[in-house]
């Protein structure tokens, strides 16, 4: 039996690292036993007593340096893990987390300026590494649905300059350090980090790990399928197969590119892939009546308000929002029965509407969205100040779940941000990954 735990850690630099004693434990070796057996918690609890992990070692340490170049944002994940022994995996032991926005697609003119803002977050991890390990920590770049968007040539030339920024360091710079990330990439490191966490997260009877992932130019979903059916039914490019610890998985993961949140947003608006947007002026009956802005988007400026003379409301926004998601979308139908976590603006927006609360987090039917959404639509003057798309985005949200993916009414959702301090993020998957096929222990 492997076990991965995450022990309470001091900071080596500035920042605060977690606190928590927490067992992060997760068996891959028996990940097939999570398979064929319907209650998570109990096979976590079964498998792994929190005695088992030895809390505060200190030696045998390593780090991984990941950062995540989103669409709205760039964000550095500085990883301490720790090896107790060649026979046990390593363990997590914290992570530093910064981020700065916006993301570096907004560079696509100005690469070296996009650079600066990653060689500053890089500066914080030459003081949290200690310079020892400065030549075995790994760090690595990677772009997500933003730069996927550009064209080849602006995006290559904001990595070839991040690329610079790295060599310059002293950190180790593997090689393809710098690049942009296969979506099914980013699914799979979103479920392997789901995969470390799962020992953490309060049971809801979930049944295995499934994760949901809105960004704002593209989202994910991700399950490890139980029945065959499944598989069978699947297009062979929504499947990726991995090793890890001399087992293969084979993972459900597609990511739709365009349907992040802001792409949806330009989408139901009708702006997005529009050649010449300059003054042009978009309206829908999801913004309020009167609005007119103007929205900066990768680059681009967008002009955008209400039906002036139009409907506007839950109903005829979510007919708009329909002809963007209908049919869209490949509907697996085991995932009807099961529950899923929800990260990034899943999160975000049930948080800006008290659905959930931001520290905490907390579970949500499909059907919470839609009450919030009607809600919220239906009294546009209310929420104006919180944000214009308030409307538009839980629209977006209720159906993409509903219409798009095919969820019930009743599916439960565990959004979680952060567990025991630790970023929900792809990043721990991805950096997992690196670590392990780079060789890097103590
Ligand atoms: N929990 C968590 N959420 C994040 C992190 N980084 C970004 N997000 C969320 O991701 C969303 C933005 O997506 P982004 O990554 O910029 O776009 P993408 O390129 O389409 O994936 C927002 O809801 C953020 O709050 C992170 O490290 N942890
Ligand atoms: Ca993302």
């Amino acid at each position: 039996l492997t076990l991965l735990c995450l022990g309470n850690g001091e900071s080596p630099g500035k920042m605060a690292f977690s606190r928590f004693p927490i067992l992060l434990a997760l068996a891959f070796s028996s990940f097939s036993f999570v398979l064929s057996h319907l209650n998570r918690e109990m096979w976590f609890q079964d498998f792994f007593p929190p005695n088992m992990c030895p809390i505060n070692a200190k030696d045998n340490t390593f780090y991984g340096i990941m950062f995540d170049a989103g669409s709205t944002g760039t964000r550095i994940h500085i990883y301490t893990f720790v090896q107790k022994s060649p026979e046990n995996l390593p363990e997590l032991e914290g992570e530093i987390f910064e981020s700065v926005k916006p993301g570096l697609s907004a560079y696509a003119d100005q690469p070296e300026k996009g650079a600066e803002t990653v060689k500053r977050l890089l500066d914080m991890a030459i003081d949290a590494v200690p310079p020892h390990l400065w030549k075995k920590t790994p760090v690595v770049l990677k772009a997500t649905a933003g730069l996927r968007l550009l064209s080849e040539e602006k995006a290559q030339s904001l990595l070839l300059e991040v690329r610079e920024v790295f060599e310059e360091s002293p950190f180790l710079v593997p090689e393809d350090s710098v690049s942009i990330m296969d979506g099914s990439y980013e699914a799979l490191g979103a479920a392997l980090s789901m995969m470390l966490f799962a020992g953490q997260l309060s049971g809801q009877n979930q049944h295995t790990v499934g994760t949901l992932d809105l960004g704002g130019a593209s989202t994910q979903i991700t399950f490890l399928p139980q029945f065959e059916e499944t598989l069978k039914e699947t297009p062979g490019d929504f499947l990726t197969s991995f090793e890890m610890f001399n087992s293969t998985y084979k993972l459900y993961t597609h990511s739709y590119l365009g349907f992040g949140l802001k792409a949806a947003r330009l989408a139901i608006l009708g702006a997005l892939n529009v050649e010449a947007v300059d003054g042009q002026m978009f309206r829908s009956s999801c913004l309020p009546k009167q609005l007119e802005a103007e929205w900066h988007f990768g680059g681009m400026k967008y002009r955008y308000g209400g039906n002036k003379e139009g409907e506007t409301g839950f109903k005829p926004c979510y007919l708009e929002v329909l002809k963007v998601v209908e049919g869209k979308l490949h509907q697996p139908d085991e995932i009807r029965g099961r529950s899923f976590y929800a990260f990034s603006y899943y999160y975000d927006r049930a948080v800006d509407t008290n659905l959930i609360d931001y520290e905490q987090g907390g579970v949500l039917e499909v059907r919470d969205f839609e009450r919030k959404a009607e809600e919220v639509c239906d009294n546009m003057e209310k929420y104006n100040s919180a944000s214009p798309f308030l409307c538009m985005d839980l629209v977006y949200i209720t159906a993409l779940l509903k219409e798009g993916f095919g969820f019930r009414d009743n599916t439960l959702l565990q959004l979680t941000k952060k567990v025991n301090n630790v970023e929900t993020s792809w990043t721990l998957g991805a950096t997992f990954h690196l670590l392990q096929s780079l060789g890097i222990t103590y």
